[in-house]
């Protein structure tokens, strides 16, 4: 295993170590996140009692090979953790995420968890959100229009792709990836952008993490709010 999987893997087990008994987990998405849905299997194996709510197709696919009982939100009205995986964090421990394109279903999960964990690898953690670029999930009727009025706020999006194909989300929305030149007030750039019509929402998750969990060369290093 190289060396950044190892590091995922160990951050994402510390994570898991947090879910105890009874709990209703939000489950995360992506490569991160995939290892903390596979250790809590292991759990699950081994006789912890948990229910999970995935945050993306991805994860529920993989939650169900490792035998984790699976709920939704008709059956239950709180998370008490989510574990989710990150593309940038902040020293204020603001996010950027939506790099795999599962931002609106992480963010009900994430925004109901009464603790929300962050497990990510050191070369996520900035100075200043927007070296990757914003992805929006908008709606596809008027993507074009809508575009238009991101690059009025200062941001550069282009239509994700994948596999030559237009990407197409979880809610059968687009992705626009919005390079802005350094994202000076996440919360503003966030509201200014929610009153544009076509955006569905935004991959910045301000004032939500409880808890960020770092691996880094040598060892895990924890910032909490
Ligand atoms: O926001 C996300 C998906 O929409 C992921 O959490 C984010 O892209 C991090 O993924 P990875 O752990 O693979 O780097």
């Amino acid at each position: 295993m190289d060396p950044m999987e190892r590091s995922k893997k160990a951050v994402a087990e510390h994570a898991a170590n947090f879910v105890k008994e009874g709990m209703v987990v939000g489950l995360g998405s992506g490569s991160t996140a995939n290892w903390m849905i596979k250790r809590l299997g292991e759990r699950v194996q081994e006789g912890l009692n948990i229910k999970g709510i995935p945050s993306s197709f991805k994860s529920e696919r993989l939650a169900a090979e490792c035998g984790i009982p699976l709920t939704d939100f008709s059956s239950v009205d709180k998370i008490d953790i989510a574990i989710d995986g990150a593309d940038e964090v902040d020293s204020d421990l603001q996010l950027l995420k939506g790099g795999g394109g599962s931002l609106v279903r992480e963010k009900i999960v994430d925004g109901e968890a009464e603790q929300l964990i962050i497990i990510v690898d050191e070369t996520k953690i900035v100075t200043r959100l927007g070296e990757f670029p914003l992805p929006i999930e908008v709606t596809p009727f008027g993507w074009e229009l809508t575009a238009e009025n991101i690059s009025n706020l200062g941001g550069k999006p282009k239509l994700r792709h994948l596999d030559g194909e237009i990407f197409v989300t979880n809610n059968d929305n687009y992705i626009l990836d919005c390079k802005f030149p350094g994202i000076q007030k996440p919360a503003e750039l966030h509201a200014s952008l929610k009153l544009l019509t076509g955006v569905v929402e935004t991959g910045l998750f301000i004032n939500m993490a409880d808890q960020i969990i770092i691996a880094k060369q040598d060892g895990i290093e924890i910032l909490t709010k």
